[in-house]
């Protein structure tokens, strides 16, 4: 209520409360007006106060349901941060898995099916640039007798020497996995026949000087190997090649071993 308001409504009790108005023909109706009017504004006050409190009670409510979303945005945060790390976490699993089944447990080359899926994809591009691309197909002479006279322990020494060999000798482009056992296959992008014969014939003249320690350091252990090398040819499929690569292996260890031959188109 307003200074003005309250004036006025001081100045019209006094006047009711005047003894000489009293029988003035006024004095009920203002009397009236004014009780009326004291009524309202009491109304008035108390829907105000109703109102007042609905509005804190509206923002108390407002204010709770904001700090619940803060929370709730900070634990959905939190949980989506989780969630990440743990995605992550997956992923490197899931590529560590990937790589562990395209890889020789025991030389840590290519294995079998990482070399399929290489020379799926490496077939296909060498027919679509017309190039050239070699197979080599590697196996330890009397690998056998390297386990029956020194023990598995040795031969597996001799198998990731052997490896890490092949692997240091070999262009950044080619690929080498083991193949099996003891046989190994070298993959030579971009390799006519003839440049894979010399790079095999060097390969195969240094394996004559691997020295490997056998028998607690007492011994070496020294091995030569045979290969079989067959140009991939326009329309054959890769283990077309291999086969004959395979073949030509076989040539090799008929002619006596520690040698390579070429197989033919
Ligand atoms: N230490 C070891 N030996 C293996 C592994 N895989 C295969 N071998 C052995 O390799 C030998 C292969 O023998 P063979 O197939 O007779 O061949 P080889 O004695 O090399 O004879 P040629 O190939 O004809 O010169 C077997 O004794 C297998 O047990 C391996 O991972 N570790």
């Amino acid at each position: 209520m307003s200074q003005r308001e309250r004036e006025l409504l001081e100045e019209v009790a006094d006047l009711l409360a005047t003894e000489e108005y009293r029988g003035h023909r006024l004095h009920s109706a203002l009397q009236r007006l004014y009780r009326h009017h004291l009524s309202q504004q009491e109304r008035l006050e108390r829907l105000v106060t109703i109102a007042d409190g609905f509005q804190k009670g509206a923002q108390q409510d407002l204010q709770e349901t904001r700090q619940q979303l803060e929370r709730q945005h900070r634990r959905q945060h939190k949980l989506s941060r989780i969630a990440d790390g743990f995605q992550d976490l997956l992923h490197e699993r899931n590529q560590a898995l990937r790589d562990v089944s395209r890889q020789d447990p025991l030389t840590g080359l290519a294995n079998r099916r990482c070399l399929h899926e290489r020379l799926e994809g490496l077939t296909v591009g060498t027919a679509r640039q017309s190039g050239t691309l070699s197979l080599v197909m590697l196996d330890i002479d009397h690998f056998k007798a390297v386990n029956d006279c020194h023990g598995h322990v040795t031969g597996d020494r001799v198998l990731v020497t052997l490896a890490k060999h092949l692997m240091g000798s070999l262009r950044q482009h080619d690929m080498c996995g083991r193949w099996g056992g003891e046989e190994f296959l070298l993959v030579l992008p971009e390799t006519p026949l003839d440049k894979a014969h010399l790079l095999v014939q060097r390969l195969t003249d240094q394996l004559r000087d691997l020295r490997i320690p056998a028998d607690g350091d007492t011994l070496s252990v020294f091995i030569t190997a045979s290969a079989g090398i067959a140009e991939w040819q326009p329309g054959e499929g890769y283990q077309a090649t291999i086969e004959r690569a395979d073949r030509a292996l076989l040539a090799a260890k008929r002619q006596g071993r520690d040698r390579c031959c070429l197989a033919e188109a």
